[in-house]
């Protein structure tokens, strides 16, 4: 099968499903299995504790198992996509496919279940009989009207959602991309006409779900094989047909279109034609959303309207109106609460919180998957991205708290400010540490120096720091240029601080302070003028030493060791302190500090121990409680050799101070630092733990570890951060994002020094 427009060959789509191993799903156990008695606790005996704790409770098994965070997405394959009934072997691609989107998006488990059989009560029964082993279920195209009885059926029969994506996915989507197009195009729900294709599991629950937002049920006409469902008609009726039947002469899609205010394509491939799209109202708002190929092409449409707003269920058009926006954010706000299911409320509060966030500016996750082209809301923005990292943290606290208001939420949220941090940290592992940080920016109101102040990236990033209340941004550039950057990105002018080197009152302060600093280093004084006027870091860098300003970030533009130059011309290394770039990785809940990775090139035994010292101090004052470890290729001497001596000889030189208070040890080897079995060859070995600050022997070794880590794995790493300047100064990668500028002006901010 080719679709109409394949980024794609139908070889790739074969190759990606079976390389590197067959199918898209496996399972990450959550416990080490690693020891003995690891295994008498998983399995026998221990596990009889939580057996018998369930036995008698078995609301329990939300404590001792998965079951509160695990979904099953369960098909017979009458009704894959749009491609028809191809079985349950056929549908298992597709479900594996929503198994994985339910982890990526939501962080829930999910498995899939193809039950192989077409009989209504077999499937009932089938589900029922396994429905305790989940959290929620998660019905996945099976053909109607057989998927409305099944998931009725199974909704009264079991205590936890059951909630057909097909009908109820697609109708919220749906539903927040017709609020939004209605609003740009300035029409009101209940005046508007609609005319929709396909009267089946997902046409019929979108036109249930926008009658209830508003649209009046006489003006909603639904079409299928037979043509418009009227008042009357006999041909392929049913009872849930009959609920949308209308009283018009109106028979066929053609006559149900002309005049349309709104087309609902959920039917087939081509089931529009151009003369059908050129007979509807101006400012047609067009979702043809079968899959994979839409009723019409949004080419065609183009071809005959340009007034069009045009949605597809597909991912290489703008505009993708697919459950994929729905299902997992529905579902993580009802497991979040134990909802019993899912209702209207929790549909409307979903569909609403979409169209909300698709008015928002959006951030560079967003506008990385549009390679660059940053969206926003309008024709072609109607709907989220779903790749918008916010929707994990701004869609499930509202299907929550109307799961709470309408009395299905067995355990209700306490706290949804608290609920939301946590949605964040499930999304990103590094949330849980950055919040904290910014918790102090918040409280502290540092003033940050921006020193790129022209760079649309660093002026973006700079708004975010001050609307997140993090504290106050000063930005360094001429103010037209950022004025006009500011302009082009919607930000008010005015709303930040915006400060021109070459005309501030402080520019002779700066200029008398620095040439005394440096006349007897080679500057003259109109060298030390021009340095001052032109360069933002050294210019930022004087305000750090005049006091004008608390901390800075920079580094977007320059190198790195460039812009540390910069910055080291006018403020020192604290004394007694070692200067070291230090980043943090995150892995599988495991946090561990490396260290140098931006300083010092090849660190002489002394320097190495500085860099330990300074790192330790860092990362207490960054809540952790320091393991250090010097890292070599050797362990404890073996083999003996002389890259291990300068190793050898920094934890002698601690060794002889008697102020050491975090434990250190060396030379050792990466595996052994961080692996508790393998200390037990070692009994003498000092670290009480896997050690979580790696003092690495060299920058080019630190530096290989950081990059490998990040590549190899599913790390995140933040940093490098730079400590030990007498202020402030974080210096971003090239090119950084918004994000990692934002995080590390918080950094600067959070100020370890002064901790
Ligand atoms: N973008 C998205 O997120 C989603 C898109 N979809 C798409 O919607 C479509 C329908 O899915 P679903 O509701 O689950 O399937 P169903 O099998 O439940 O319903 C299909 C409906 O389409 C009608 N139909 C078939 N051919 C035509 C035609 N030529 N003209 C008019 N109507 C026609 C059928 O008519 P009859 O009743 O007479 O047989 C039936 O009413 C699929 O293409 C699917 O991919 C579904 C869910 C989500
Ligand atoms: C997206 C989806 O669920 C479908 O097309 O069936
Ligand atoms: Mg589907």
């Amino acid at each position: 099968m080719t679709t109409q427009r394949p980024s794609f060959t139908d070889q790739e789509a074969l190759d990606f499903h079976s390389h590197p191993t067959a199918g898209k799903i496996s399972m990450v156990p959550t416990k080490p299995m690693g020891t003995q008695r690891d295994l008498s606790l998983a399995y026998s005996p221990g596990v009889a504790i939580p057996v018998l704790a369930i036995a008698e409770n078995p609301d329990k098994a939300y404590d001792y198992t998965s079951k509160g965070n695990l979904v099953a997405v369960i098909s017979n394959g009458t009704a894959i996509l749009g491609l028809g009934n191809l079985g349950p072997m056929a549908s298992k691609p597709v479900m594996e496919g929503k198994s994985v989107l339910f982890k990526r998006f939501a962080d829930i488990d999910s498995f899939d279940v193809e039950v192989d059989t077409t009989d209504v009560e077999d499937f009932i029964r089938t589900v029922r009989n396994i429905g305790a082993t989940w959290g929620g279920i998660n019905l996945e195209d099976i053909s109607s009207p057989a998927c409305f009885i099944i998931e009725s059926r199974l909704r009264d029969e079991l205590d936890i959602p059951v909630f057909h994506d097909d009908q109820h996915g697609t109708a919220i989507i749906a539903a927040a991309g017709l609020i939004n197009a209605c609003h740009i195009t300035g029409r009101q729900l209940k005046d508007t006409k609609v005319a929709i294709s396909g009267a089946g599991a997902a046409g019929l629950s979108v036109a249930g779900l926008i009658r209830h937002l508003g649209v009046k049920a006489e003006n909603i006409l639904i079409c299928d094989t037979a043509g418009v469902v009227y008042e009357g008609r006999t041909e392929k009726m049913d009872q849930f047909k009959s609920a949308f039947a209308v009283k018009t002469a109106k028979r066929t899609l053609t006559e149900a279109m002309d005049g349309a205010d709104v087309f609902l394509g959920l039917s087939v491939k081509g089931a529009v034609t151009k003369e059908m799209v050129k007979s509807m109202a101006k400012n047609p708002i067009i979702f043809a959303m079968a899959n994979p190929d839409p009723e019409i092409t949004p080419e065609e449409i183009k071809s005959v309207r340009s007034d069009a707003i045009i949605a597809t269920g597909r991912s290489d058009y703008p505009n993708q109106v697919n459950n994929v926006l729905g299902f997992p954010y529905i579902f993580r706000g009802a497991l979040d609460v134990r909802a019993r299911g899912i209702n209207e409320e929790m549909k409307v509060a979903c569909a609403r919180a979409l169209a909300e966030l698709a008015r928002e500016d959006v951030p560079d996750e967003v506008a990385a998957a549009y390679h660059g082209a940053r969206p926003s809301f309008g024709r072609e923005y109607i709907i989220p991205s779903p790749f918008d990292p916010r929707l994990i943290s701004f869609v499930p606290p509202f299907v929550a708290q109307a799961a709470m208001d309408t009395g299905v939420a067995r355990k209700p949220i306490a706290d949804m400010d608290n609920y939301r941090r946590s949605l964040i940290r499930r999304a990103d592992p590094s949330a849980a540490f950055l919040q904290g940080l910014q918790a102090r920016a918040r409280e502290t109101q540092r003033r940050i120096v921006f020193a790129e102040g022209e760079e649309p990236a660093v002026v973006r990033a700079a708004y975010s720091f001050k609307n997140q209340g993090l504290g106050h941004p000063i930005l360094i550039g001429r103010e037209a240029q950022v004025e006009r950057a500011m302009e082009q990105m919607g930000i008010p002018l005015g709303s930040l601080d915006i400060i021109n080197a070459r005309l501030s009152d402080k520019n002779p302060v700066y200029v008398d302070f620095l040439y005394e600093r440096l006349q007897r280093r080679g500057y003259l004084k109109r060298d030390v003028q021009r340095l001052v006027n032109q360069d933002r870091n050294i210019f930022g860098s004087c305000m750090l030493k005049n006091g004008d300003a608390d901390g800075m970030v920079t580094g977007v533009t320059r190198n790195y060791d460039a812009a540390l130059k910069d910055a080291m011309l006018v403020l020192d290394p604290i004394a007694g302190q070692a200067l070291i770039g230090m980043s943090m990785v995150i892995n599988l809940g495991k946090t561990i500090f490396i260290a140098d990775t931006s300083v010092h090139e090849l660190p002489d035994g002394p320097t190495l121990a500085n860099i330990a010292l300074e790192a330790a101090r860092a990362v207490r004052a960054l809540g952790f409680t320091p393991r250090v470890a010097f890292l070599s290729y050797s362990t404890f001497g073996n083999p003996m050799g002389e890259r291990g001596d300068r190793v050898r000889e920094a934890v002698a030189i601690l060794d002889q101070r008697t102020d050491i208070d975090f434990e250190y040890e060396g030379d050792i080897n990466a595996d052994v630092a961080m692996n508790p079995n393998h200390r037990m060859v070692y009994p003498f070995s000092r670290l009480s733990g896997p050690a979580n600050v790696l003092v690495m022997p060299a920058i080019h070794s630190a530096s290989i570890a950081t990059n490998l880590l990040e590549a190899m794995s599913r790390a995140t790493v933040i940093g490098p951060m730079l400590f030990g300047l007498e202020k402030p100064v974080q210096i971003s990668s090239l090119g950084a994002t918004v994000g990692d500028i934002v995080d590390l002006a918080t950094i600067a901010a959070y100020d370890t020094d002064n901790v």
